[in-house]
This record gives structure tokens, sequence and C-alpha cells, in this order.
């Protein structure tokens, strides 16, 4: 198993007050999928009782009606997993449920935190038993600890972690919203045209359910849906946010609303500054399926360069960059793109993307386009070049499997067998958003991170031999 591997983050979702909450996140969880395909989760809430079903697989894989029949209540929450800490395996499955001394609760994470191992480590020496290998688990238990002893023990339970998480509890008459004083990881509030409240990691989710987006959820806020409505408590003073920019770069559905703004919009703005910087004569502007065509399309209007969809994907195969292994992303490659030939041959084509991680699926990609026979192709990214670990969301925790680690950009254009490659500059790409520049994580590019680990931070920390049912997945 390589546990550098490059993953995403997650999505989460919760309604309360909702007679089809188990259906809501459903369609919630399917709107969310492209931030999580490894596995899926609802927990509901009937007058005060929680149900639970969570398992590996797309989100219509793990729910069919009779289970979604059999999660009744008027509260829920759901969860995608795209595993960044604990391997791809059933017991990691969220949204996680436990019975402690306060009751019942459910947890959807999506971030990572750098200390899990840590406070794993304090309790594991204190007795406590742990039931699955992800950094999500400790949450519960700093929960559990803290009930008896403080008057909030959501807040004194969200002071011990460092490091990025939007998380949504379901307890048994309430659903807590949390985002992290940063804000790395995004978190939204709505409601539906009933004026059920609700929370999403994206405002797709929203848009998908007919529903209204109210606003984010704010960086150190706490919101709580429940029987009175919506409350907001905050349990962190505010600072300078650490929004993760690969969200707006990569990762995020493009009609979401996302730190502010439009991805789609930001994405093209990517794409028409790559334009300005790194220009060239070509025939056409190839935009590279799925997630390099909204950069490909800013790169096309700006240069005046024809955009032709020279490769097109297979519709039933998802993202590539966030299967958990490397082979699992090998066949995917092949299987998605198909290069259309009269398009392409003897052409001098310019193909945008969005990002290059490994550099493995790219590589594969100009191969299978050089068959086709362009004269020239010019690779553009509409990001700069990734060279270091990121620790709160995306599984690239080893620099030395990123393909611009101690590699030129000459280098890398000879790796991947094209003509001329060039990235979107780090205050290129800044420019693009709306916000100051210092409210994103740039870690990943820059070097420059917000909060460091005490420790290195590795996806398989929390990974002991544990029992292991016999449809797991080991990734
Ligand atoms: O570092 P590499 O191995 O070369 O991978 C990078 C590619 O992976 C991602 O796309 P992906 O196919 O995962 O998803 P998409 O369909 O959403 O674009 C990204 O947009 C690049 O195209
Ligand atoms: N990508 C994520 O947000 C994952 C959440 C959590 N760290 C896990 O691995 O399960
Ligand atoms: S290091 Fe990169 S991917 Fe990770 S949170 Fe920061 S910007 Fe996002
Ligand atoms: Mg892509």
């Amino acid at each position: 198993m390589d546990s550098a591997e490059a993953k995403h983050k997650c999505g989460v979702f919760g309604v309360w007050g909702s007679p089809q909450a188990a259906h809501l996140c459903y369609t919630a969880l399917y709107a969310q999928q492209h931030r999580g395909q490894e596995s899926a989760g609802i927990a509901t809430n009937e007058a005060g009782q929680l149900r639970a079903h969570a398992g590996m697989g797309l989100v219509p894989e793990v729910f069919n009606e009779r289970i979604l029949s059999q999660l009744k209540g008027t509260a829920g929450i759901g969860h995608n997993r795209y595993s960044t800490t604990g391997s791809s395996r059933s017991c990691n499955a969220q949204p996680l449920m436990r019975e402690y001394i306060g009751g019942q609760v459910a947890l959807g994470h999506n971030g990572n935190l750098v200390n899990a191992d840590l406070l794993r480590e304090h309790y594991e020496q204190r007795g406590h038993m742990f039931q699955t290998s992800t950094d999500t688990e400790v949450i519960l238990v700093l929960l559990a600890s803290h009930h008896l002893s403080h008057d909030d023990p959501v807040v004194a339970t969200l002071q011990h972690l460092q490091g990025a998480y939007s998380l949504v509890f379901l307890f048994d008459d309430r659903i807590e919203a949390v985002r992290d004083p940063w804000g790395w990881r995004p978190l939204v509030l709505g409601e539906t045209t009933e004026g059920a409240p609700m929370v999403a990691s994206e405002t797709v989710a929203f848009d998908a359910l007919g529903a209204r987006f109210i606003r984010e959820v704010e960086p150190g806020e706490i919101v709580t849906l429940s029987d009175r409505g919506v409350e907001s408590r905050r349990f962190a003073e505010s600072q300078t946010p650490a929004h993760c920019i690969f969200e707006h770069v990569y990762f995020a559905n493009p009609s979401s609303q996302l730190f502010g703004e439009t991805v789609q919009i930001v994405r093209e703005k990517m794409g028409a500054k790559l334009a300005e910087e790194a220009p060239v004569d070509a025939d056409y502007v190839v935009p590279m399926p799925d997630s390099g065509r909204s950069a490909a399309l800013g790169y096309a209007v700006a240069s005046g360069i024809p955009y032709r969809e020279g490769i097109v994907p297979n519709r039933y195969v998802g993202r590539t960059f966030i299967q958990p292994t490397q082979s699992q992303r090998r066949t995917a490659v092949q299987l998605k793109l198909n290069v259309i030939d009269e398009i392409v041959r003897d052409k001098r084509i310019i193909v945008v993307d969005d990002s290059i991680v490994r550099g493995t699926t790219t590589r594969g990609k100009m191969a299978q386009l050089r068959k086709a026979g362009p004269k020239e192709i010019h690779l553009r990214i509409s990001c700069p070049p990734i060279r270091h670990p990121c620790y709160f969301g995306i599984d690239f925790p080893d620099r030395t499997k990123l393909i611009a680690h101690n590699r030129t950009q000459e280098e890398i254009a000879e790796f991947l067998g094209v003509d001329s490659m060039h990235y979107l500059s780090l205050d290129g790409m800044l420019s693009c958003v709306n916000r100051p520049a210092d409210n994103y994580c740039t870690a990943c590019w820059s070097g420059q991170y917000r909060i460091s680990p005490d420790r290195p931070v590795n996806k398989l920390d929390l990974e002991r031999n544990q029992l292991r049912m016999f449809t797991d997945t080991s990734t």
C-alpha cells in the first residue's frame, strides 16, 4: 500500500425538521459525490432515537429505497468519505455513531486533524479502545470525556483540535455544525422551501434539493439546528482564514458558491490569467476533462484560440485523482478518456488542465494524445507546481511522490512528453480570487503552513492491526 497516494476531502450534510430527512441526505450526498467516492453514510434521528447506515462505495451503491425507508426520522446527517487519515475500509465509513454518557451521537467530518495521533495516544495510554483508524474518532472520545466536566462539552472538545474540520454532529435533540477557526474547508447554511434548516459542504447540495443558500458557517462558529430553529455561538476568536484554494482549483463543483464566489468563474479567471502568463501560438485549446474544462474555456476566450473538445470522457468513470490506489487510478484513466483523432491530428494544441499531483495520470493522458498525431502539445496548468504535502484534508503527504518535487518545469515537460508546459504562478492564482491573498492556504505550493504539525503526519498513523471484514478494501 502506498501511503503517499493523493486524495481529497469529504462531503458533509445535515438537515433538521423535515419528514423526508433520509431522502434529503441521500440527494445531498449524491450532489456532493465528487467530494468522496470511497464510502457514504447517513444517520437519522426519530424522536431522539438515532439510526445509521454506512458502507463502502458510491452513494447509490450504499443506499436503496429499502434502506432509506428504515432510516426514519425528521433529522439526519450524511457523509461522503475520501480517506485522509485511516485506510479506505468499512470501519472508517462515516458518520461514526456512538452511545456515551451524554446519550447517542453521530458525527461526520470533512478535513484532517494534525494532532489526532497525539490525542489518540493520550487516550490509548488511559485504556481507551478505538474502533477505527480515522482522526475523526478522537473527536467523539474527547466529547465523551468532557461531558461531565464541562457546561459546553462540544466547545471543550473543539478547543483540543488542531487542523481542518468542518463537522456535523447529530444528537438526540439537535444538530451542531462546526467550522474550524481557519475555515479550511467549506461549510454552508441553507433551508428548504418549507423552512427546514440545513448545512452542507457545498451549495450544490442545496441546489439539488431546491433549497435556499443563506450564508457560510463562519470560521470558529457553531451553528445549532433544532426545534428552536437556527442558533449560533462562537468557540474561537476570529483570525486570518486559511481557506483551501485547491477547492477552487480542482475539488469543488463548478456551480458551488465557495468562500464567497462561484467556482466556475474563478476557474475561468485562472485560465484567462494562464493565457496571459503563458501564451503560445496554436490551432486549438483542448480541455482535459473533467475539471480542466473551466480553465480551458477561460484560456480560449482570453487568447482568442478556438476551444475544441478533442478529448472526451466516459461519463460513468468518476474522478481518478481521488481513487484510493495507484492501479485503480491507472485503469480509470484508460477507460475514462478517448482522444478524437480527427480533431487533434497534425494540429498544434494547447491542453489545459487544473493541476498535476503525481503526474502519473497526466503522463498516461499525454501518451494517449500523442498517439493521435498532433503536431505540437503545449500543456498549461491552472495552478502552480505542487511541491509540499497537505495535512489538512488532501492526501498527498509524501513530497517525493509529487512530480514537481526536485524537478524543473523543463524536466516535468520531458517526463510528460510534451513540447512545452507552464504552470500558473502563485500570484496569478491568488489574483483570481476575491478575498485578500492571506485569507487562503497555499501550503502545498508555497510551503508556508498556517499551522505545522508537532509530529510528522501520515495517513496511516492511526492504523492498528484491527479486525477486518472480508469485504474491506485494503488501501
Ligand atoms: O497528478 P496526476 O496523477 O497526473 O493527476 C492529475 C489529474 O487528476 C485530476 O483529475 P481527475 O481525473 O481526478 O478528476 P476530474 O474528472 O474531476 O478532472 C486533476 O484534475 C488532473 O487532471
Ligand atoms: N477527506 C476528509 O475530509 C476525510 C475526513 C477524515 N479525516 C477521514 O479520513 O475520514
Ligand atoms: S495545503 Fe494545499 S490542498 Fe492542503 S489545504 Fe492548503 S491549499 Fe488546500
Ligand atoms: Mg482532472
